[in-house]
């Protein structure tokens, strides 16, 4: 390990102080994650891009972060899906699903993501605290991804457990092998029910291109549900919890957006530059030896991008610690880069911009309950985001 102060929990408290020391110090640094696995973390703005584009860092290899610790009965049916496949793999799984997800088709979910914001908001009116993201931030987002994909919400317990226990697996938290197990036989069951009686929700689609062809195999419906419904959730809950706890950290911008939502969208790119909610991007595998800033991985070595520390890299953003909403050029890493961008990024911005402003709007004087200070993140390289954001509303 480079330095000492990685990966404790003041590291994941403030992360931005340790990053800007490894930049400094070097461009790629040979780490060991809590879970023991060693990898290479690339942290300028200029490699992280180069990386995130670069063919000869493979998926395929990495099949997830979590994999290696999974029997195969499990592993197979998760692993199959767009962050473990390589082009042309790859490519023929995203054309199954980009149509769905692209920014016109996204734009047509507008009146009911409002609907349900609004529906999660109006509970809140008479409270004078509430923890936002438990009672807004994570509902949000999984109503969202459920109703499209077809999964029941009152599921959502249960599919939840099992991705935050699968999501923090690299800060080594326990119980993955067991989470994964469930969460298998959970899609299994549920694409039987909907093989049975399927309806117009996006899950019953990829069923019938499944049924229809060798387009998609059994393995790569069922990994590509569950990379959905966790990626579908587990990060857009953290662009509004961060987003919200930067805003509640600088009055002069709130008013701001306040007084002008029209200004929105450019707080929430900043929001995403600023405290990416995903740290650092899933692993990959160096198929030959690669050198970023003079450095050189050696081939058969993994490869982590942080694009928490990519996006305050001063070279590319001056003064990048400040949240400035007449940022030009701000081509923030927050949704990767390269054949793997998100795939749900207009999914995300459209959720994102109707919570803050349905959020500012409902409640003008929303403030942190604690000192900034006192707010706790949650461990684990994978996802930045607060363990609970406590606020008052009134
Ligand atoms: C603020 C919210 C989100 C952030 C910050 C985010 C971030 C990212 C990043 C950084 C990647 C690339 C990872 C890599 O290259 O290793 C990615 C890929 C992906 N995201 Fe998102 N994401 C968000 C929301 C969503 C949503 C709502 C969906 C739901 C549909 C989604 C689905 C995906 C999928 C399927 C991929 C894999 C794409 C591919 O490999 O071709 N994401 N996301």
């Amino acid at each position: 390990m480079t330095s000492p102060t990685l990966f404790t929990q003041e590291f994941w408290n403030d992360p931005h102080p340790v990053y800007a020391a490894l930049r400094q110090e070097a461009p790629v640094h040979p780490v060991t994650l809590p879970n023991g696995m060693e990898i290479w973390l690339v942290t300028r703005y200029t490699d992280c891009k180069a990386a995130l584009a670069d063919p000869r860092l493979s998926k395929r290899q990495g099949a997830g972060d979590n994999a290696r610790t999974l029997a195969s009965p499990v592993r197979s049916p998760l692993t199959h899906h767009l962050l473990a496949a390589d082009p042309p793999d790859h490519t023929r799984l995203r054309k199954l699903v980009s149509k769905v997800f692209t920014a016109r088709r996204v734009e047509e979910l507008r009146p009911r993501i409002g609907e349900l914001s609004a529906a999660l908001i109006e509970p809140l009116r008479g409270k004078d605290g509430a923890d936002l993201i438990e009672e807004y931030a994570v509902h949000l987002p999984i109503q969202v991804i459920c109703e499209l994909l077809g999964v029941p919400i009152e599921d959502q317990a249960d599919f939840r457990h099992w991705t935050s226990v699968m999501v923090s697996a690299s800060a080594g938290g326990p119980g993955v092998p067991e989470a994964a197990a469930a969460f298998v036989g959970y899609l299994l069951g549920l694409i039987e029910r909907k093989r049975a009686t399927p309806s117009g929700d996006l899950l019953s689609a990829l069923i019938a291109t499944r049924d229809e062809g060798d387009r998609l195999s059994e393995d790569e419906l069922t990994s590509m549900a569950f990379l959905l419904l966790l990626a579908g959730h587990e990060t857009t809950v953290n662009l509004i919890g961060n987003g919200m706890y930067t805003l509640m950290t600088l009055p002069d911008a709130h008013r701001r957006l306040r007084e002008d939502p029209s200004l929105i969208p450019a707080a929430v790119e900043e929001f995403l530059r600023l405290e990416s909610p995903v740290e650092t991007a899933t692993s990959r595998t160096a198929m030959e030896p690669v050198t970023y800033g003079g450095v050189t991985i050696p081939a058969g070595a993994m490869v982590a991008v942080s694009l928490l520390s990519a996006d305050r890299d001063a070279e590319r953003f001056p003064s990048p610690g400040e949240f400035d909403l007449n940022r030009p050029d701000n081509q923030h890493l927050a949704f990767g880069f390269g054949v793997h961008y998100c795939l749900g990024a207009p999914l995300a911005r459209l959720e994102a911009q109707i919570a803050f402003t349905d959020l500012l709007a409902a409640f003008p004087n929303i403030r942190l309950a604690v000192p900034p200070a006192d707010v706790m993140w949650r461990p684990g390289t994978l996802i930045r985001g607060t363990v609970a954001l406590p606020v008052l509303l009134q």
